[in-house]
């Protein structure tokens, strides 16, 4: 693309040569010859370090947000670096998302399962569908490995232009909103499913926390339709947020006024009243929390123009997304769930949906994720504690924290097990559980996980099959 053409986007005043631009990018590591290179000021680094080194590697002009003199290419200083690149990527892939129909989800929990519900109606109405999410990227039904639960701008953009499917489907993070990788797109729908305590070492506090995911609406289209989950105290206060802008906005929950309530959950059926009529809701998943999921999911594809029926006839042929409440049935009666649960309520939900489905005893276990959010550990402990009737505390990912003082923190959060290997941990729990126990483990899912007894498998998932495809125990093998 022209350079001076593509640097209009930013409005530079700046004269520059008449030049192809090969590429973007944001890493010097991977310049290559007549690219453009974006300095961001990240976490771990400071782009406007390496900028020599992006020029030394072909970069043929400069972005940035410090003052840097006497470069020997063209550099453009701009107020803030990541909404350059956002605007730039965009003018670069052709402003992809101009002619998409985009769904962004955002929210603490459901984002994932929400994005699958939906995709799964609508590939059943006839629809194509690509999908941005945590579990991976599915573009025109080839699907990638994502880095980020929502991609940064430069992949975004990307996705948005290789995409020939009809509607996109993406999971907005709190860290892509505050990041600005959402910047350069408008959305079609916007969905708000909840939100509890994470991510607070990023956002200092729930009401920064809530802004920051409020910022995805002020991107609805006027003509966009927001979707929120007013059942709890953050939705209620999005709605009268919104309450003045010109897209529509349609809640679900237990008032008069939502367009869908929710009336009664019991375990695989439940019953919501959408325009006036009562309809069964049956879904092959557990977990009262899907309900909530399928009916975000029932109200964007009814938007969409799904008739009723054919959205529930979809719902109850769900079967689930990869490590979220995936359960296992082990030949001595033991049900063994894995799911993705990162967050006291999370928690409350998977423990809750146990007892509600006559488990004997609930062994739960879990790890707290180092160098993350640590201001939640006390209340997902308690309610583990509260919940579960032995809580078994084990490693999740260290983040360079280093074991021995995570170990410690365990330790000190629980007078009970603390077995540091996972894989061991999770055996512990299946040892001990009998005939309608329970067996709960929560936070990896579907994610690799090393373990030193990894054997076959790398994820709690895998591990689970794996130890109940030989009915064994790992150190029986070892
Ligand atoms: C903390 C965080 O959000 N980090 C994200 C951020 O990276 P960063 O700004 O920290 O980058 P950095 O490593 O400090 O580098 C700064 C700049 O220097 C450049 N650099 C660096 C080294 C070098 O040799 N040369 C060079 O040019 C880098 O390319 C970069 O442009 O920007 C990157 C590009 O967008 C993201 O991939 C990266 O996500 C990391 C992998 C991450 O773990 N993020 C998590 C916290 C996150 O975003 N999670 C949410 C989901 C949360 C949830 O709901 O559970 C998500 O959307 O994924
Ligand atoms: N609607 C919901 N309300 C509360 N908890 C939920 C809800 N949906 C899912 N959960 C819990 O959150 C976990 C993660 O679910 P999911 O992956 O769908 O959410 P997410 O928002 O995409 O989270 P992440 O970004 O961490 O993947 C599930 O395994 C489950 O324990």
């Amino acid at each position: 693309m022209n350079l001076q053409k593509l640097l209009q986007t930013i409005r530079t005043q700046i004269s520059l040569p008449d030049r192809i631009i090969h590429n973007i990018t944001t890493n010097s590591q991977s310049v290559e010859k007549n690219d453009l290179f974006i300095a961001i000021k990240g976490y771990s680094f400071n782009g406007h370090d390496f900028i020599n080194q992006a020029i030394e590697a072909g970069a043929v002009c400069i972005i940035g947000e410090e003052d840097i003199q006497e470069l020997p290419v063209p550099y453009i200083k701009v107020p803030n670096s990541r909404i350059a690149l956002s605007e730039l990527a965009s003018a670069f892939y052709g402003n992809p998302a101009k002619d998409k129909k985009i769904i962004g989800i955002t929210g603490t929990n459901g984002k994932t399962t929400t994005a699958y519900m939906i995709k799964h109606i609508l590939e059943n109405a006839g629809h194509t569908c690509s999908m941005f999410g945590s579990v991976n990227t599915i573009i025109n039904g080839d699907t990638y490995p994502s880095l980020n639960t929502t991609p940064d701008a430069l992949n975004l953009q990307k996705h948005l232009a290789i995409s020939n499917d009809e509607f996109i489907i993406m999971e907005v993070s709190s860290h892509g909103i505050a990041q600005g990788r959402i910047h350069g797109i408008t959305f079609d729908f916007g969905l708000f499913t909840n939100l509890d305590h994470d991510h607070l070492d990023y956002h200092g506090d729930m009401e920064g926390y809530f802004l920051t995911k409020a910022k995805m609406f002020e991107k609805l289209k006027d003509n966009g339709c927001a979707i929120i989950n007013n059942d709890n105290a953050w939705g209620e206060k999005l709605s009268g947020m919104l309450q003045s802008c010109a897209f529509s906005f349609i809640t679900l929950g237990n008032k008069e006024n939502d367009e869908l309530t929710i009336n009664k959950i019991t375990p695989g059926f439940s019953e919501i009243s959408y325009k006036g009529r009562n309809l069964p809701l049956q879904l092959a998943i557990l977990g009262q929390h899907n309900t909530y999921n399928a009916a975000m999911a029932f109200l964007t594809a009814s938007q969409i123009g799904v008739p009723v029926q054919q959205i529930m006839k979809s719902l109850r042929t769900f079967s689930g997304v990869p490590g979220r409440f995936e359960v296992f049935r082990r030949s001595n009666g033991t049900t063994v769930v894995v799911d993705y649960a990162h967050t006291a309520e999370a928690f409350s939900n998977c423990l809750t949906t146990a007892k509600t489905q006559g488990a004997g005893k609930v062994f739960h276990v879990f790890g707290f994720r180092g160098d993350r959010d640590a201001s939640k550990r006390n209340k997902m402990i308690t309610i583990s504690k509260k919940l579960a009737d032995e809580t078994i505390l084990t490693l999740d990912d260290l983040n360079g924290v280093p074991p021995a003082a995570m170990l410690q923190e365990l330790k000190e959060w629980n007078e009970g097990q603390v077995i540091s290997d996972r894989t061991l941990a999770i055996q512990y729990a299946l040892e001990k559980a009998k005939e309608n126990d329970w067996v709960i483990i929560t936070g990896k899912g579907h994610e690799p996980y090393h373990s030193k007894f990894t054997l076959p498998a790398n994820s709690d998932k895998e591990t689970v099959e794996y130890i109940l495809q030989t009915d064994n125990i790992y150190n029986k093998t070892l």
